[in-house]
């Protein structure tokens, strides 16, 4: 029987900054269909990761493919056309055009006509596509219950409704992979619970195959299907949450847990879960 190749196939990526050593020959494949969370430390290398992906940074050696075209190499533009999407830790909208235009911006990639040729697609009436656009951009709004906030100047709103609308922004791409980095972070509690919907109704309705960093650690083990964990830009567990949860590595490094088993049990599993 021939395997399905994974969607995302990451193998040995490793990335430098001067003497920094981000990323240290990561590997790891995401299955379409899977919520993969990475989690880690302050500094681990999680963020470098998610650029190597969607093509910020180019990794010193290592390849990604995607539907089993390399993508280092290609532009970050060449990578959403394929259908990868992306939000940022650091939100990235534009504060002075409303939700709406925000939104429609994420779809400039989907558009056969861009700026200049926009306005003579407009002259000869060939204006189906925008139509068409503009649905499909409702639903989004529609999905993410951002109706009421749709003709508000993104920079007016609150932290967690930008956090939706970047959101939406990376969903109007209509991506088959989304990346996700940090986005619940700054939102209280009822916000997070929300959001985690949102992530999972994307999955599960929409197709989407999620890659998410949160450090969040109860939304993390709540709706990820498997986990990696990074510290210190090497990959040092993987695989089911409750399983990277038990694991005394995780524990030390990234929760703080320090126990006098923890070599010996480390010893015991070696050939971590992939
Ligand atoms: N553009 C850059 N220039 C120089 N160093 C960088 C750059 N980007 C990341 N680094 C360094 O690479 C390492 C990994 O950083 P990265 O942001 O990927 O970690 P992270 O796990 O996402 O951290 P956090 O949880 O704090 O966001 C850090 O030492 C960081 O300072």
């Amino acid at each position: 029987m021939t395997e399905t190749p994974p969607l995302l196939n990451v193998s040995d990526i490793s990335l430098s900054f001067g003497g920094v050593h981000a990323l240290t020959d990561v590997s790891f494949q995401v299955a379409k269909g899977e919520i993969f969370s990475i989690i880690g430390p302050n500094g681990a290398g999680k963020t470098s990761m998610l650029n190597c992906i969607s093509g910020r940074y180019q990794p010193n050696k290592g390849s990604i493919r995607f539907r089993e075209k390399e993508l280092i190499g290609l532009r970050p533009n060449d990578r959403c056309t394929l259908g990868i999407g992306r939000t940022f830790q650091n939100l990235a909208l534009f504060a002075h055009m409303t939700v709406l235009d925000n939104i429609m911006v994420g779809r400039h990639h989907l558009l056969k006509n861009n700026f200049l040729t926009g306005s003579v697609y407009w002259l000869f009436g060939a204006r189906k596509e925008e139509l068409r656009h503009r649905a499909e951009v409702e639903d989004i709004i529609d999905f993410l219950e951002i109706a009421h906030i749709r003709k508000s100047i993104a920079g007016t709103l609150s932290y967690g409704l930008r956090k939706r609308v970047e959101l939406a922004r990376a969903v109007a791409l209509r991506p088959d992979l989304i990346l996700l980095d940090e986005p619940m972070a700054g939102m209280n509690l009822e916000e997070k619970e929300d959001m985690a919907r949102y992530i999972i109704d994307l999955n599960e309705e929409w197709g989407m195959t999620v890659v998410m960093i949160e450090h969040d650690m109860g939304v993390v083990m709540d709706i990820s299907h498997r986990v990696m964990v990074l510290d210190f830009g090497k990959k040092i567990a993987a695989g089911l949450p409750d399983e990277v949860l038990a694991n005394p590595r995780v524990k030390k490094a990234y929760l703080g847990e320090d126990d006098d088993e923890t070599a010996a049990d480390d010893a015991a599993r070696t050939g971590e879960v992939a």
